[in-house]
């Protein structure tokens, strides 16, 4: 370390005893010396200086008119006025006006000692007064961010520190969130088990992302995404949590899931998951000793409707029937399905065969539709009494049953039971 020191207020001859003096400092002092305070304003301006050494010699200059002026242009200057004899009454007004050191000349001080104390101190000050600038914009930037940054206790999940992201979700003061926790906002917890087995599984992979439901002010629930790790402090172990609600997120990856699933002609489902779901019924169907039936739909001589009026009118034909399927299969666990083309699937679960039979001839009877051009359909159905089959055996029998419509004649239903 290097340090400039400005003297002011000295003889030549003095200013040598005193390059002499500093010589065996600490570290190297490089002086800079003038007679008078005359050009000060210019010297602060050109040079880097730590530290003015003002010599007060009564009769001389006043040493309060330069401090004021390095106290405007080097506020970071250390300043030391160096006074003949003891002089009470100027000493103390020296610190009140704010310098940093006052040295009676023949009391024998240390002078390098001192300056470099000073100069130390600055620098010290200098540096906290950059870090708590630059925390200052970390903060604002923190605040500023739409993001849950947050850090919890590991043993309390009592809250530590958060930005003001957390204050707007939970519409809270700093002071009421302090007493609250991650575990309570957080739907992930039921017992606090889980919670630390959270902070074990953080603790164990250095850092975790995952999804959690959190509790607003109003109680609603949101999603979110985060990213957690830990960090240690005093023996004392911080999560730090980083999170982005993700609510719209989850609005379009449903619509998406929603747009994957859906006919966009008909509006009904797709057959995608099809056998998945088909399966899950027909165990329910077992359980609850209900009848299952699978059904079949094709319209009748389809292609006859598109050569003749157009594909336009083809695509409303098989709007209409749609319509005519969804008006008859009502109930919230029936699935009605475009299977591809101008072919339908028909699920339904609960009701008795009768019944079940009775809504099928419904759908036969009430196609044709009365939109021109005339349209019949027919249909293939099974009913499966306490047996577990797949879906792709379901469908083969029911397309069987189909294919036999068609083949007596079309406009009519084929219906099949098959029981353990
Ligand atoms: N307009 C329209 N036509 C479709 C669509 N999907 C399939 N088709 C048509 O549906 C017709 C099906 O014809 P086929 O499989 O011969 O059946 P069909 O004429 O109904 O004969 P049968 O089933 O024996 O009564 C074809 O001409 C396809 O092009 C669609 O989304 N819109």
């Amino acid at each position: 370390m290097r340090c400039a020191l400005l003297v002011l207020g000295l003889a030549e001859k003095q200013n040598l005893c005193l390059s002499e003096q500093l010589a065996g400092a600490e570290f190297k002092i490089e002086v800079i010396a003038y007679k008078n305070a005359n050009n000060l304003t210019n010297i602060l301006k050109m040079v880097n200086v730590d530290c003015v050494l003002l010599y007060h010699q009564a009769g001389q200059f006043d040493a309060f008119e330069p401090l004021k002026i390095i106290q405007n242009l080097a506020p970071d200057c250390g300043t030391v006025i160096c006074v003949d004899d003891c002089q009470p009454n100027f000493i103390r007004q020296a610190f009140l006006k704010g310098v940093d050191d006052c040295i009676i000349q023949h009391e024998g001080v240390e002078l390098p000692k001192r300056i470099i104390q000073i100069v130390k101190q600055k620098k010290r000050k200098k540096l906290s007064r950059t870090i708590n600038a630059e925390l200052e914009l970390l903060r604002a930037v923190m605040d500023n961010t739409p993001a849950l940054v947050m850090v919890c206790d590991a043993e309390t999940s009592l809250f530590i520190s958060f930005n003001q992201a957390l204050n707007r979700f939970l519409d809270l003061s700093n002071e009421q969130i302090k007493s609250r926790s991650y575990f309570h906002i957080s739907e992930q917890f039921e017992s606090t088990s889980d919670w630390f087995r959270f902070v074990e599984q953080v603790k164990s992979s250095g850092h975790l992302a995952y999804e959690a439901y959190l509790k607003n002010h109003s109680g609603e629930s949101i999603p979110f995404e985060f990213d957690c790790s830990m960090t240690q402090i005093n023996e004392s172990n911080y999560l730090l949590f980083n999170g982005m609600d993700i609510s719209r997120l989850k609005v379009v990856q449903n619509e998406l899931v929603e747009l994957a699933n859906r006919d966009p002609l008909t509006k009904l489902r797709n057959r995608r998951g099809l056998a998945d779901e088909f399966e899950r019924l027909i165990k329910a169907s077992i359980r609850s000793k209900n009848c299952l039936c699978l059904a079949l739909f094709d319209l009748d001589n389809f292609k006859k409707i598109n050569d003749q009026y157009g594909h336009d009118v083809g695509d409303q034909v098989l709007q209409d029937f749609a319509s005519v399927l969804c008006s008859i299969v009502q109930r919230p666990l029936d699935l009605v399905v475009r299977a591809g083309g101008e072919e339908f699937i028909v699920i339904m679960l609960n009701g008795s065969e009768a019944s079940l039979l009775n809504l099928l001839n419904k759908v036969i009877e009430k196609t044709p539709l009365s939109t021109q051009p005339i349209t019949t359909v027919s249909g293939g159905a099974i009913f499966l009494s306490s047996i577990d089959i797949s879906y792709e055996q379901a469908f083969k029998l029911a397309d069987n049953n189909l294919y036999q419509a068609k083949k007596q004649g079309k406009n009519q239903l084929v219906t099949q039971y098959i029981q353990n």
